[in-house]
């Protein structure tokens, strides 16, 4: 029996119609989606499916051509600093201030959000500790790793407590290491009903720590449920993708018989 989430106050995000269209390509095409509060949500799809641009349009970064978007309650639209107030988001390509330490960024933001300044040194201090950073603090942003700018963008996006977390592949570039950190730091998250919502093209990933799950395609929602449900029948949630994505029986290199070994 599928899980019922539309109604109530339930739902940490709520997105009714959602379109985007550049030029002649239309990247969100009428999207639907109601994601309950207190999960672990991954957001998957093939390249181009329109997963970075949904995001953006949801968190306020990039306005629609139509639709409606309800985070905790309130619209991103006409509410956008009741909604800023209550998310934290880690963009794909995040922009940092790259001429600040590690340490100045957390302080900036902190203050950028209101943040007693004491109360900011406390989380920041114990923010950079846990994401293994405290040796790069003093270190400039724009010599950190591809790894380490995830992780302090991921700092920058705790700092104010969210009520919901926003990640674009927020994995990608980290070692293994640092994912079980960030893996940790994020269960912990939800595990006290907040909610992460994260993008990603990783199927093990998601199958091993989201409970909820959209799987989009073309511009267009093609499942959303529980892990289990959009599983459905297939051995794993790669199979499952495969399938609703329309992958099945695609030409995966069979046709360039000139690649490769002996002539
Ligand atoms: N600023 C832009 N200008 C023109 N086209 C864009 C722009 N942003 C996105 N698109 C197009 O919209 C579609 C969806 O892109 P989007 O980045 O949202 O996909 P995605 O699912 O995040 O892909 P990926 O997994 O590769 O990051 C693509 O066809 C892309 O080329």
């Amino acid at each position: 029996m599928p899980e019922q989430v539309t109604e109530g106050p339930a739902a940490a995000v709520r997105v009714e119609g959602l379109w985007k269209r550049f030029g002649e390509q239309v990247a969100v095409a009428g999207v639907d989606l109601v994601l309950p509060a207190g999960r672990f949500v991954g957001l998957v799809g093939p390249n181009g499916a329109g997963k970075t641009t949904t995001l953006s349009m949801v968190t306020g970064l990039l306005r629609p051509d139509g639709g409606r978007v309800e985070v905790v309650g309130h619209d991103v639209w006409r509410d956008p600093a009741a909604v800023k107030a209550r998310i934290g988001v880690l963009p794909e390509g995040l922009r940092l201030f790259e001429r600040l330490s590690g340490r100045e960024l957390l302080a900036y933001t902190g203050r950028l959000r209101g943040l007693p300044g004491d109360e900011v040194d406390k989380r920041a201090a114990q923010l950079l500790d846990v994401l293994d950073l405290a040796g790069a603090r003093d270190k400039l942003v724009v010599d950190y790793s591809t790894g380490m700018r995830k992780k302090i963008g991921l700092a920058a996006a705790l700092l104010h407590n969210p009520e919901v977390l926003f990640l674009d592949e927020p994995f990608e570039g980290v070692d293994p290491v640092s994912a079980q950190t960030i893996r940790g730091v994020l269960e912990r998250y939800t595990g006290s009903g907040a909610t992460v919502v994260f993008s990603s093209h990783v199927m093990e990933l998601v199958e091993s720590l989201c409970d909820w799950v959209a799987v989009m395609a073309a511009g267009r929602i093609r499942a959303q449920g529980t892990l289990a449900d959009v599983r459905g029948g297939a051995g794993s949630l790669q199979e499952a993708f495969l399938e609703l994505v329309g992958a099945v029986g695609r030409d995966t290199g069979e046709s360039l018989d000139w690649l490769g070994g002996a002539r």
